[in-house]
């Protein structure tokens, strides 16, 4: 039996992690497998909040903070605030609005926002609703041709910028996926999907179900090239870890970078997204913007993520929890309380604009 919607907000939920016990009273076994969980023996999951949690940062008093703002500009475009709204398949799985809700609230909290190419609602269906900037997340298809119709469809839908998943060519060890038998539902589908072929490699005798079977058609840098060749949107690349990397994703003419282990979903043991920021930020040099995700629950977590090189972060689960307790009323309050945590830590740490963000905010111990 799972709980009703809410349609106002109780008191005790001050904070967004408040949510999670909400979303779990009005989600089956089966949503929230899908939802919560990480891969393997989520590992890097936890590790992506661990890592916030073990940063202290500097106060700064008496600094005249009149005149603030969180505003910034990522790609020629203007945002309210850092704070976007990953891209996260099937929505429909946490609310039966969906996508149309989540992206009813972005508009009303001036989010970003990246739809999934597994959005369980039509990619136009969610542009009709847009807000602040929207922007695609794709996952390069084994139908190439499929693939480039898509990236056109989100163009022609207003989508400003093209987000390509690179750490998710197949799926991650979800055991506990595995556990509660996940499947989806009937009628929640990846619909913008509908129509595509499937080729299915024939495996000789001997060859790898993984190598030569599940990585048949998976995407490789010369996709990315051929992207780039395609569409004129700032081309992000979400799921890098690794600081060499970075340098192809540059060499191969990408406008940004989402430092991101995907919430913990795909590849266990990964560093903490936050970890793996320094060197990627030193690698890139100011080159392209970085953003970055996994473990966001706080507005002080948001002003750690740009002290070390950030410009603007994305959430996944705590608005997907506020989704499933509240619908877009949820999600909006989610957006909300970072945003106002975000501008209280900046207060408390003396800084009026995001620019005003660096380093030394981020504590170190003085040797003795
Ligand atoms: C249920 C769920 C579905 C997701 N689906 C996608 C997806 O379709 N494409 C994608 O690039 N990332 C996907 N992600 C990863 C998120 O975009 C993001 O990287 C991650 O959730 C950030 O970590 P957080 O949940 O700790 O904030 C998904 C995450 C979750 C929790
Ligand atoms: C292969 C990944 C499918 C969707 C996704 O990105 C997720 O569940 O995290």
């Amino acid at each position: 039996m799972t709980l009703p919607r809410l349609t106002a907000i109780p008191a005790d939920i001050a904070a967004v992690t408040d949510y999670e016990p909400y979303a779990r009273e009005r989600l089956d076994d089966n949503a929230w497998a899908y939802i919560a969980s990480g891969a393997g023996d989520e590992i890097t999951h936890h590790a992506n909040r661990g890592a916030f949690d073990a940063l202290s940062l500097n106060a700064r008093v008496l600094a005249d903070v009149r005149g603030g703002s969180t505003a910034l500009e990522l790609f020629g475009q203007r945002f309210a605030h850092p704070i976007m709204i990953a891209p996260v398949a099937y929505q429909r799985l946490a609310h039966p609005d969906g996508e149309l809700a989540t992206v009813q609230a972005a508009a009303a909290l001036e989010a970003g926002m990246m739809v999934s190419t597994l959005a369980s609602c039509r990619l136009e269906d969610i542009a009709r609703y847009a807000g602040a900037p929207l922007w695609f997340q794709l996952y390069i298809q084994p139908d190439r041709g499929f693939t480039r119709e898509l990236v056109q469809r989100a163009e022609a839908a207003g989508y400003s910028a093209l987000v390509v998943t690179v750490d998710a060519p197949i799926a991650g060890i979800r055991n506990r996926e595995q556990r509660a038998r996940f499947h989806l539902p009937q009628g929640i589908s990846a619909v913008n999907l509908q129509g595509m072929r499937a080729p299915q490699p024939t495996l000789p005798p001997g060859a790898s179900q993984v190598f030569d079977g599940l990585m048949a058609y998976a995407a490789t840098w010369k996709d990315i090239e051929q992207l780039r060749g395609l569409t004129r949107l700032p081309l992000i690349l979400k799921g890098i870890l690794y600081p060499d990397d970075a340098e192809l994703a540059l060499a191969h003419g990408v406008d940004g970078i989402v430092v991101s282990n995907h919430g913990g979903r795909t590849l266990d043991t990964l560093p903490a997204s936050l970890h793996a920021l320094p060197a990627i930020a030193e690698r890139v040099a100011g080159r392209a913007p970085l953003l970055l995700d996994g473990g966001i629950r706080r507005g002080t977590d948001v002003i750690k993520a740009l002290a070390l090189g950030a410009s603007a972060v994305l959430v996944g689960r705590p608005w997907l929890y506020g989704l499933a307790t509240a619908g877009a009323l949820g999600v909006a309050h989610v957006l909300r309380l970072l945003r106002d945590e975000l501008e209280v830590g900046m207060a408390l740490t003396g800084c009026a604009r995001l620019g005003d963000i660096g380093p030394h905010l981020i504590h170190k111990i003085k040797e003795i």
